[in-house]
């Protein structure tokens, strides 16, 4: 069942997704800054570069995409830390329901395909198992925001930053994995136009996840 409003039971996961260099690291520490300090939530930031691989990396920053079989260890390992992190807020106890109600967990990560975004939107489905049987409805809702970016901007944001392990020659591989998100046909997705000013991105996901939270 899909609650709306205020009566979202339990933690919420915020997905900031799209393609390199969209802006996700940098519009997720911004909406974590907000919802921690303007709106007094509980709010826990994860990076998703941060779980993968020395090879990934090394192998990304020589403009080599990853296939799918690296791509499945690096979502798992960042499911299993998603669902740790809102495991100890247990139901139990009224303190500690009132902090689960409040907890917003920002993801930034790619997930360029469907099939990745079904896996970690089971992290907030209410189906009492999945195919492994884990990590499930441990969250009341998941949102998954798509920073739609022009690829000028990606290849002009992706040169901004030099020391980042992915440079725009990884571009060309994300293009072609991507999958855009239809809101139409997907659940839980919000598209906003990437190419816009930073605040104004993070002012247009706020509106969208006041609608919900
Ligand atoms: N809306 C924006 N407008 C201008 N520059 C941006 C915007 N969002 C991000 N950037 C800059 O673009 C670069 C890539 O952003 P980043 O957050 O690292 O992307 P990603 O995490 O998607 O790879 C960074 O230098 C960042 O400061
Ligand atoms: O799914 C993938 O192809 C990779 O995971 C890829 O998306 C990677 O994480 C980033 O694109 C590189 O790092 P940035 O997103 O920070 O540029």
């Amino acid at each position: 069942m899909r609650r709306t409003g205020h009566q979202v039971q339990g933690p919420i996961l915020l997905v900031v997704m799209g393609m390199s260099a969209s802006g996700k690291s940098h519009i997720g520490q911004l909406l974590n800054r907000e919802l921690a300090h303007q709106q007094g939530l509980v709010v826990t930031f994860v990076e998703g570069d941060d779980f993968h691989s020395k090879a990934c990396v090394a192998q990304m920053h020589r403009g080599q995409g990853l296939s799918d079989a690296q791509r499945w260890p690096w979502l798992e390992a960042i499911r299993d830390h998603c669902a740790a992190i809102v495991s100890s807020d247990i139901v139990s106890h009224t303190a500690i329901v009132a902090h689960r109600n409040r907890h917003v967990v920002i993801l930034a990560c790619s997930l360029l395909k469907q099939c990745y975004r079904d896996y970690i939107r089971e992290l907030a489905t209410n189906a009492s198992t999945t195919a492994d049987g884990q990590h499930v409805g441990v969250y009341g809702r998941a949102m998954l925001v798509y920073l739609n970016c022009s690829r000028q901007e990606l290849v002009r944001r992706a040169q901004s930053r030099p020391h980042h392990f992915a440079n725009d020659s990884l571009l060309q591989s994300q293009f072609d994995a991507l999958e855009s998100p239809n809101p139409k046909t997907e659940e839980d997705v919000v598209v906003v136009d990437g190419d816009q000013r930073d605040m104004a991105i993070v002012s247009s996901i706020l509106d969208k996840f006041q609608a919900i939270y």
